[in-house]
């Protein structure tokens, strides 16, 4: 029987970004990519955030993040604060330090919103990565559509701890097929460990509205990770300030790119919808 059964789970979302909370803080056992995948086509999600014992000390507990199809991602921001509401009331604090196979994240809570510093971006072309040497990563050079009338192109490239693009648009992405245009730029050869893609329009300098294709997940109503690359790539192009309101499908995410030390604040709320337990059924074929 697989080590996961019977283990209670908490069903959350960031403003929608569908998220699975699973506490394994007592219990050694590295999720396998196809044990995601039992969980997701059971109780679907866009990320599964596994929750494991501190493996450092100064920390509170150590975090792995699973997408719907079993990859795991760098980042998740949403997810971080689904992690966070479920962990503060248990640890009595209002303040966690979570380390993820890459990076240490810190979460605040203030009444109903929490926080989540999400650490520096980085720009260079090799660390979002991008196939091809770009000395700029403003605008990089990709198109979609006809060549002389392209649907998307010359978006931003920018690395929260897992890789974005942002496509910069001038109408409501809505209107834009993303859940056709999506994956065949998530998996574009310049992305060679994928992408997640965006589609922006700044409405004003204090203010954009985005639609996230998800990498390793899908269309989403919304991506914390996303929504502070679309707020650095804007305001590096100086089309909005460093603080920005963020509108997703689901809801409004706060960014505030921090001159101070460069790092990147994420705010907004999230929802628990319910509690789970795992099926031993669910793994019969996840071995
Ligand atoms: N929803 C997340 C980002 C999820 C990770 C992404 N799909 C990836 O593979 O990088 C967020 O809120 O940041």
């Amino acid at each position: 029987m697989s080590p996961l059964s019977h283990r209670p789970y908490a069903k959350m979302n960031g403003i929608g970004n569908e998220i699975v909370v699973l506490d394994l803080r007592d219990l050694a056992h590295a999720v396998t990519p196809a044990e995601a995948r039992a969980i997701a086509a059971r109780e679907p999600f866009d990320q599964l955030m596994v929750v494991q014992a501190p493996r450092t000390a100064g920390t509170d507990a150590f975090m792995r993040i699973y997408n719907t199809d079993g990859s795991e991602s760098g980042a998740c921001g949403n997810g971080t604060r689904c992690v966070a509401a479920q962990l503060m009331p248990a640890l009595r604090t209002d303040r966690l330090t979570l380390e993820t196979p890459t990076s240490l994240v810190v979460a605040r809570r203030q009444g109903e919103l929490f926080t989540v510093d999400m650490g520096r971006p980085r720009f260079a072309w090799n660390e979002i990565p991008l196939a091809e040497a770009f000395p700029d990563t403003r605008y990089i050079e990709l198109q979609i559509g006809p060549i002389d009338a392209p649907v998307l192109h010359s978006p931003s490239a920018v690395s929260m701890g897992n890789p974005h693009a942002v496509f910069w648009v001038d109408r409501d992405p809505a209107t834009f097929d993303l859940g056709r245009i999506g994956p065949l730029l998530e998996n574009h050869p310049i992305f060679p460990e994928r992408a997640n893609i965006s589609l922006a329009q700044v409405l004003d300098p204090g203010h954009v509205r985005v639609r996230v294709w998800e990498r390793g997940a899908g269309l989403t109503r919304a991506c914390g990770s996303a929504a502070c690359a679309v707020a650095v790539a804007a305001a590096r192009l100086k089309r909005t300030g460093r603080t920005v309101r963020i509108t997703l499908p689901g809801g409004d995410l706060t960014i505030d790119w921090r001159e101070r030390d460069d790092h990147v604040l994420m705010t907004g709320a999230v929802e628990l919808e319910h509690h789970g337990t795992l099926d031993p059924a669910w793994f019969a074929d996840a071995a």
